[in-house]
């Protein structure tokens, strides 16, 4: 079965997720109360796409289970306070069957470039990371039909580089491959910063080619609150080198104790504490297009701990609006 390709909205849209409890005070809403399902009409906003997919993941030889990370982060998001002036919409799953994995990417990004055309900030929840391809793709199409060369800039907090080469197999481990080999098509320049990666989790190869690509990289044990500043200031020169901001957050950038529920846990990480101050320089910069959560797994998931994380995630990064 080929996945929708065409727009849900409204009474299409499964709302059942939305639910918790609710304060007898005034100005006491959660977010279950105030999120409301994609119309044509919606008024410029946040914009929830769950890409229910582990294909990817299962290709990259992982832990499969990503599926069902969207309902879990939707739920986790239900009972947080509002702090919003703007709204939120959802606009539904786009749901990978088997291991249709280019077909169901196709869709989303089929699926989030009228959102992006509509002046919406998508944030799309995974899935595994091979959602990577499907939002930039997204962004891309969007671009496209406007900029010769449009200058995206990639920010992917991961502790791994997911630049294995996609001529193997195309997978969770190979999004940002991938992206780079379109940008080479179509003459685009491809600026890549991956932070809190993981030297003992990633193989001389994939950094040759992090160098081969001049991607910024930042380790997990160069990401301490000593270097926080430094950090800040290497972030904005290459944001100001972009027009535009993708930012993809890997939970398995996060300590495995802070986030268990993932494919491949980190022994170290980046913790919360750490990450928070960075994304939200990068949600204030002006240029932020379009943000995806990926690899949350919730059969590993202790206590919803990494469900919790991606929810105060997303929390964040629409604080500003
Ligand atoms: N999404 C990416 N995943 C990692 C998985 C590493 C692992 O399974 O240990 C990668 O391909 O490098
Ligand atoms: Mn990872
Ligand atoms: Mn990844």
């Amino acid at each position: 079965m080929k996945p929708r390709t065409e727009m849900p909205h409204g009474a299409d849209i499964d709302m059942r997720v939305w639910q918790g409890r609710t304060d007898p005070e005034p100005d006491s809403d959660r977010w279950h109360q105030r999120v409301r399902p994609l119309d044509a009409d919606a008024m410029p906003g946040a914009v929830l796409v769950g890409f229910a997919s582990d294909a990817g993941v299962a290709r990259n030889q992982g832990r499969t289970g990503a599926a069902a990370g969207p309902t879990a982060i939707r739920r986790a998001l239900a009972p947080l306070a509002w702090h919003r002036r703007g709204p939120v919409h959802d606009a539904g799953d786009v749901s990978c069957e088997g291991d249709a994995l280019e077909a169901a990417q196709d869709a989303l990004a089929a699926r989030l470039a009228p959102l992006l055309e509509a002046g919406h900030l998508p944030i799309v929840l995974g899935g595994g990371h091979e959602v990577a391809y499907a939002s930039w793709s997204g962004l891309a199409r969007h671009l496209e039909a406007r900029e010769a060369r449009p200058r995206i800039g990639i920010i992917n907090f991961d502790a791994h580089f997911d630049l294995r080469d996609p001529a193997h197999v195309r997978s969770s481990g190979t999004p940002f491959a991938q992206i780079a080999e379109q940008c080479q098509q179509r003459g685009w320049p491809f600026r890549y910063a991956c932070l809190g990666v993981s030297r003992a989790a990633n193989t001389r190869a994939l950094f040759a080619r992090a160098e081969s690509l001049d991607v910024l990289v930042r380790e997990d044990r160069d990401i301490d609150a000593r270097r926080l500043d430094a950090l800040q200031r290497d972030l904005a020169r290459f944001i100001a080198r972009c027009d535009h901001v993708y930012l993809t957050i890997d939970l398995d950038v996060l300590p495995a104790a802070e986030a268990p529920g993932v494919s491949a846990p980190a022994a170290r990480g980046v913790s919360l504490a750490l990450l928070e101050p960075l994304l939200e320089a990068i949600r204030d910069s002006g240029k932020l297009r379009l943000a995806d959560l990926a690899e949350l797994n919730p059969d590993y998931d202790l206590d919803a701990r990494t469900a919790k994380a991606a929810a105060r995630l997303v929390h964040l990064l629409t604080l500003n609006g």
